[in-house]
């Protein structure tokens, strides 16, 4: 239920714009790896390319590889749909679907993906998933409701459940708790170590001491200027990046001195 993904010389343009330029990263699997930098330098780019996310809009696109477990994503006859359905993606804001019930909510995506399942099946994938995204308590008695009912930290648990619901092999992250006060965020930190047991986890972050705390690997981007192409500057240990950096700007960073 986990898988690796290596990036090989991606290059990820918007029409004629290079945003990210000749990234190459093994992620491991069972893992989390955070992803930094200052604002505009790809992170969110980058991150959309590793599930074919990016390419969704009208002349995005990318040049390179992305493989999972040796598999190239962008490889001729790959179904984009499929390759999301195996690498989830949980959003900055808590997007359920707001009329829909709890329930609906955790089963949104496997329906979207015509899978046909029992209503017994549904109801074990639906308690399972609440559980894994540390939930099911909160909500087991009102699973009826509509999903917008719940509190902001509670909605993006769902929005996790119901990338969990999928089986996806990894999941990607975007600033999952940028719109949450801290007490939801330490629930979504304690979820993301609680699913590297089972997932590759990737996670853009902004918050430097969220990446030190659940991460094992940072990559930290950097961007040289506006109209410049971000690129991969450093990747390693976490522990590494923060306490013992092999480049200037990464310390700089990590220390607060930009971005
Ligand atoms: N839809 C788009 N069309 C054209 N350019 C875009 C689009 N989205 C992002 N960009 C550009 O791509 C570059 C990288 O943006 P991106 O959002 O990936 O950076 P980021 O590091 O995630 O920033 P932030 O931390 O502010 O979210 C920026 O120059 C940005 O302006």
């Amino acid at each position: 239920m986990s898988k690796r993904i290596d990036v090989k010389d991606l290059n990820v343009y918007y029409g004629d714009f290079l945003a990210v330029e000749d990234v190459s990263i093994n992620i491991e699997a069972k893992s989390v790896t955070a992803f930094i930098g200052p604002s505009g330098c790809g992170k969110s780019t980058f991150l959309r390319t590793l599930n074919r996310m990016h390419e969704v809009l009208p002349g995005a696109r990318v040049e390179g590889e992305v493989l999972m477990d040796g598999d190239n994503l962008y490889g001729p006859g790959v179904d984009p749909v499929t390759v999301r359905s195996q690498i989830g993606m949980v959003f900055q804001r808590p997007n359920p679907f707001p009329t829909m019930s709890i329930r609906d909510n955790v089963l949104a995506g496997v329906k979207l993906n015509n899978k046909k399942i029992s209503k017994g099946e549904a109801d074990v994938l639906v308690e399972r998933s609440l559980q894994s995204a540390n939930l099911w308590n909160e909500v087991k008695d009102r699973l009826e409701k509509p999903g917008s009912g719940l509190s902001g930290g509670q909605q993006q648990r769902l929005c996790i459940a119901r990338a969990i619901a999928v089986e996806p092999q990894v999941i990607l992250m975007d600033e999952p708790c940028s719109a949450l006060d801290p007490i939801s965020t330490l629930a979504i930190e304690d979820l993301i170590n609680d699913l590297k047991d089972q997932y590759t986890v990737v996670i853009v972050t902004h918050n430097m001491q969220q990446a030190a705390r659940v991460s094992e690997k940072t990559a930290f981007f950097n961007i040289a200027g506006t109209g410049k192409p971000g690129k991969l500057i450093e990747y390693g240990n976490t522990q590494t990046i923060f306490n013992n950096p092999n480049v200037k700007a990464t310390e700089d960073y990590v220390s607060g001195r930009f971005g």
